[in-house]
């Protein structure tokens, strides 16, 4: 038998052989209400927690020895714990787990810490009289349909940060045309210079750093993303993408690449000929799907990738 075949039939023999690949675990969305009542100006952080341990946890796996496991209930009772201290934002709450999981057992040398936020705003005064400033000092509405996002990874020493939004609606009801498009057989759409541009924004992006005013860069994100979506007149959704993503990262040096998945929301004029009637771009039909699925990723020119920052975080091209 010649060398070369002796190497094939040995990886074949090796493919036979069955090992245990990556794997995480832990508990998934574990809902949490923190309320900050050290002055009546009560302050609330409503969150749902997701925790994954990567590790050595080969046994557990392989020999049904769950000597390394710690209990995924354990998590779960150790994100109540940790936040008895406070939250300052969900990068840094992801963060203070990593590093109690990561230091409490030697065996845990990462993981994979999701954070999402949803927004309260305060109760005006004008309807209550339990109140101060104008606000009330302890009665919330649940705020807008975004949803504020961060997923820590750590693997051994290093720490990346990836922040975002999820559900962030916009619509603008004119400053968006649509035309230039390639047509085949199968091309119905006409062209149009004037249309409703409509979409949820869901956007992640990368700090190149741990050393952040995550607050302060959330809300000066979000407001960059609805500026421009409003400012920029857009000859498709790619563009104004771009765009949302280009003046992100001029605003943020310390943001590394930002990605968004934007649902292309199709609003149809409705054809008010049969009636005899004209419909100047004032009634549409809000079709629910489908949808144009718009994703992209906008980065600094060579820059190096950073792939473990985006391990298990879904939903992108
Ligand atoms: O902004 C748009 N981008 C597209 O790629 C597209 N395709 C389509 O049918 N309508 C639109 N609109």
């Amino acid at each position: 038998m010649s060398d070369t075949s002796t190497t094939t039939v040995g990886a074949a023999a090796e493919q036979d052989t069955i090992v245990l690949g990556e794997n995480q675990y832990g508990k998934a969305e574990v809902r949490l209400v923190k309320v900050d009542r050290d002055t009546p100006r009560h302050r609330i952080t409503d969150l749902s927690v997701t925790s994954q341990l990567r590790g050595d946890f080969g046994v557990a796996h392989t020999e049904g020895d769950n000597s390394p496991v710690v209990a995924t209930d354990t998590q779960k009772n150790t994100i109540f714990a940790l936040a008895k201290d406070g939250i300052a934002s969900p990068e840094q709450f992801a963060m203070r787990l990593a590093e109690h999981f990561t230091s409490s057992f030697d065996w845990v040398t990462g993981g994979r810490w999701g954070v999402k936020q949803y927004s309260w705003a305060r109760i005006p005064t004008s309807l209550t009289d339990d109140a101060a400033d104008g606000e009330h000092n302890h009665s919330f509405v649940k705020g807008g349909t975004e949803t504020r996002t961060a997923v820590v990874q750590r693997d051994g020493d290093e720490v990346f940060v990836v922040a975002g939004l999820e559900d962030l609606s916009v619509l603008k009801s004119t400053g968006s045309e649509f035309h230039g498009f390639p047509r085949d057989r199968y091309t119905t759409l006409v062209e149009t210079d004037d249309r409703i541009l409509a979409t949820s924004v869901t956007a992640r992006w990368r700090y190149s750093s741990v050393d952040v005013d995550f607050n302060a860069v959330y809300e000066d994100v979000r407001r960059v993303l609805l500026e421009t979506f409003a400012d920029v007149h857009s000859y498709a959704l790619q563009q104004t993408l771009y765009q949302m993503g280009k003046r992100v990262l001029e605003a943020h040096p310390e943001i590394a690449e930002i990605k968004f998945s934007m649902p292309n929301l199709h609003h149809f004029l409705v054809d008010f000929a049969p009636f005899g009637m004209e419909n100047p771009n004032e009634v549409f039909y809000a079709a629910d799907r489908p949808y144009g699925l718009i994703e992209g990723e906008v980065k600094r020119a060579g820059a190096a990738p950073e792939p473990r920052a985006w391990a298990s975080v879904t939903g992108f091209c």
